[in-house]
């Protein structure tokens, strides 16, 4: 990995990436991938974020830093991909994220339990 600090944080780059991305939905499926993968819909979206998932866990296990980032970005494109597909918006998960600040994930699974 680079030894000095990214210039821009990951939720500066995936702000940008969204948006990026709702310019590209109606362009020309020969001359953008995202295009092409909203055109083929849900389900082949689903399918791509399962693979690149199972590429980012292989990396975690035996890959460089460098190769977990690289397969951690590809995993995030493609889950942007898939809440477009399904007409998320990703505000929605920020919101969720948002909400579960501050509340430990044992408490919650406790509380889970006891439910
Ligand atoms: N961030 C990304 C991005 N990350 C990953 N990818 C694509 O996702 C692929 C990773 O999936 P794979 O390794 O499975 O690639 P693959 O096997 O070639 O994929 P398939 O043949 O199975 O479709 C990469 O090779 C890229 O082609 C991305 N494609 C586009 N973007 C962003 O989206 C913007 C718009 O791109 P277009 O829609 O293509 O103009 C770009 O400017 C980028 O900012």
């Amino acid at each position: 990995m680079s030894a000095t600090a990214p210039d821009i944080s990951l939720g500066q780059a995936l702000d940008q990436l969204i948006a990026d991305l709702a310019l590209k939905k109606n362009a020309d499926p020969h001359e953008s991938y995202t295009a092409r993968l909203l055109r083929d819909g849900p389900m082949a979206a689903a399918k791509k974020l399962g693979e690149e998932g199972v590429e980012t866990a292989l990396a975690v296990a035996a890959g460089t830093p460098a190769q977990i980032a690289v397969e951690s970005a590809d995993l995030l494109y493609h889950l942007a991909i898939s809440l477009m597909s399904r007409e998320v918006d990703p505000a929605e998960v920020g919101a969720v994220l948002a909400a579960r600040r501050g509340l430990s994930g044992l408490a919650e699974k406790a509380a889970r339990a006891k439910s």
